[in-house]
């Protein structure tokens, strides 16, 4: 099975608040692009991912990301993350009704394709699966079969509501890098460990990081 994955990003100028601490305002914007391209390119070097539809507003991120091979789908103006995951789906199911989807944190810098290839398959067993994130809170990876509609439910403990949702949870073993999102310093250090993509490594290398 070859998914298509739906990414959204937000307008980088208010992207990675929780990040303050460790990256200032002039510096943030330009972290979580080199998260996007990051977290896109590994994507797009997935043998299980066919194509990468990119949700977003921001003129530069869909700029520097549609050089890496992903497709852009402006975003619905006001809707939040979850209107505009589901606008991304229904935009790739409107030229291929029968494409299984997967919507994909863009704040994965550490992401590995052979990774991501072990929760794509593992999903391919259920209508409906996610991956919960490092933390055991959030979710990185949304999955739906085809037929079956995303209904993303991302957001505060957005574990409980997919998995309320119905969706399966997966634990396909060592994939660390799939679950390893960025929202605050500590995430940062912890994917730096895992080893980044070449982007946030030469954005992260800038910052004077505490504990490193
Ligand atoms: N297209 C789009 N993407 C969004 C929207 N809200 C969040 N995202 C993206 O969804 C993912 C998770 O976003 P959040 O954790 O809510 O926001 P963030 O910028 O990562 O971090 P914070 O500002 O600290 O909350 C990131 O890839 C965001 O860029 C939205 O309204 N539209
Ligand atoms: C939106 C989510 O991620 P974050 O932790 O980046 O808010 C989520 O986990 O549902």
């Amino acid at each position: 099975m070859q998914w298509t994955l739906v990414v959204p990003v937000k307008p980088l100028a208010r992207a990675k608040s929780r990040l303050a601490d460790t990256a200032d305002d002039g510096v943030r914007p330009g972290l979580a692009l080199a998260f996007a391209q990051d977290t896109v390119a590994a994507a797009l070097a997935c043998p299980a991912v066919a194509d990468v539809a990119v949700v977003t507003d921001d003129a530069r991120a869909g700029r520097e990301l549609a050089a890496l091979g992903a497709g852009i789908v402006p975003d619905e103006p006001g809707g939040g993350l979850n209107a505009a995951l589901a606008h991304g789906a229904a935009t790739v199911r409107a030229s291929r009704p029968e494409s299984p989807v997967a919507a994909l944190n863009a704040d994965l810098p550490a992401l590995r394709p052979a990774e991501l290839a072990r929760v794509l398959s593992a999903a391919t067993q259920f209508p409906r699966a996610f991956l919960p994130d490092a933390a055991g809170i959030g979710t990185t990876l949304l999955a739906a079969a085809p037929g079956h509609e995303l209904a993303p439910a991302f957001g505060t403990d957005s574990r409980a509501r997919h998995r309320a949702s119905g969706a399966v949870e997966l634990s396909p073993g060592a994939v660390d890098s799939v679950r390893q999102d960025v929202d605050t310093g500590a995430d940062l250090r912890l994917a730096l460990a895992l080893g980044v993509g070449p982007h946030t490594a030469a954005v992260a290398a800038r910052l004077l990081i505490p504990g490193q």
